[in-house]
C-alpha cells in the first residue's frame, strides 16, 4: 500500500485532546469534501503533474498540492532519517480516510509509535485497534450520513469546528444520534474569529465540552 504523501513534519499537536503532545505530523493529499473554511486547501487536488520525490515532502510548504508515494515503511525510514523524536503519529490531510490506514497505523505501532488520525467522518475510517480517531464531522457534505456515523462511534473524540449556533444545533443533532459515552467532545472555533472563539468557549462551559482552539496557529508554528 502506497500512500500519497503532502509533507511530514515534526512539532506540537495543536488542536483537540492531545494538544500540548509533541507530534509527527503525516499529511496525506486530496480531499473532495469542499468546507469553504478550510484551512488546507491545497492539499485538496490529486495532480499528476505535482508528483515529486519522495525527499521533498520533508520540507514544509503548506501552499503546493505537492506528492509522492510512500509505503508505510518509507514514512518510518523517514522518521528515522530526520532523526525525529516524537512518539505520537498524526495522520492527517486532506482526508486520510480517502485510504486504507490499516497497513500504516499497525507499522507505526509495531515501531513503538502512538497514532491518531484526523478525520472529517465522510469515508470509513481504517485503522489499527489502538489509533486514537479525532473525528471532525462535516455534515451535509460530500459524505453520507450512515458512514459519518460509523465514524462518530468509532470516534474517541468529537472535535466540531463552529462558527454560528446553527452548527452548535448541527452538532447537537449528530451527538443524539450515537452513545457519546468515553468520547471526548470539542468545539473549535473556525478561523480563529473573535465571535467563534467566544461562542466556543460559551457553549463549552455550558455543556461542560472541551475547547480546542488552533494553538499552532497562535504559536506561528507549522
Ligand atoms: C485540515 S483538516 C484535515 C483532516 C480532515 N479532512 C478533517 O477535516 O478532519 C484538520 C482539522 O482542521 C480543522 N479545520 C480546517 N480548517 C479550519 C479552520 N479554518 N478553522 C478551524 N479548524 C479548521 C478541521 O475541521 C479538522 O479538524
Ligand atoms: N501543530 C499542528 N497541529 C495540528 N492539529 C491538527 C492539524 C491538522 O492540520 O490536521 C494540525 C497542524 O497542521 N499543525
Ligand atoms: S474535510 Fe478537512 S481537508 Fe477536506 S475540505 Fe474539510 S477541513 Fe479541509
Ligand atoms: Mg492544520
Amino acid at each position: 500500500m502506497q500512500y500519497p504523501v503532502n509533507e511530514i513534519f515534526q512539532t506540537i499537536q495543536g488542536e483537540g485532546q492531545w494538544t500540548g503532545v509533541p507530534a509527527i505530523f503525516v499529511r496525506l493529499q486530496g480531499c473532495p469534501v469542499g468546507c469553504p473554511w478550510c484551512d488546507t486547501r491545497h492539499t485538496w487536488e490529486l495532480q499528476p503533474e505535482n508528483a515529486v520525490a519522495q525527499q521533498l515532502i520533508f520540507q514544509t510548504d503548506g501552499q503546493i498540492g505537492r506528492w509522492s508515494k510512500l509505503t508505510a515503511a518509507d514514512i518510518i525510514d523517514g522518521f528515522k532519517a530526520q532523526q525525529f523524536t516524537a512518539k505520537h503519529v498524526v495522520i492527517t490531510g486532506g482526508e486520510p480516510c480517502m485510504y486504507d490506514l490499516r497497513p500504516l497505523t499497525s507499522e507505526l505501532h509495531a515501531h513503538g509509535f502512538s497514532s491518531q488520525i484526523e478525520t472529517s467522518g465522510t469515508f470509513e475510517v481504517q485503522c489499527a485497534n489502538e489509533t486514537w480517531v479525532t473525528v471532525s464531522p462535516k455534515v451535509n457534505m460530500q459524505g453520507k450520513l450512515p458512514v459519518l456515523t460509523t465514524a462518530l462511534q468509532r470516534a474517541n473524540e468529537i472535535k466540531h469546528p463552529v462558527a454560528t449556533e446553527h452548527h452548535i444545533e448541527e452538532l447537537e443533532q449528530l451527538l443524539a444520534t450515537i452513545d457519546t459515552e468515553g468520547k471526548t467532545i470539542c468545539l473549535q472555533p473556525i478561523s480563529q474569529k473573535a465571535r467563534a472563539t467566544e461562542l466556543a468557549m460559551r457553549v463549552c462551559i455550558e455543556r461542560n465540552w472541551r475547547l480546542s482552539v488552533q494553538t499552532h496557529k497562535y504559536l506561528q508554528i507549522d
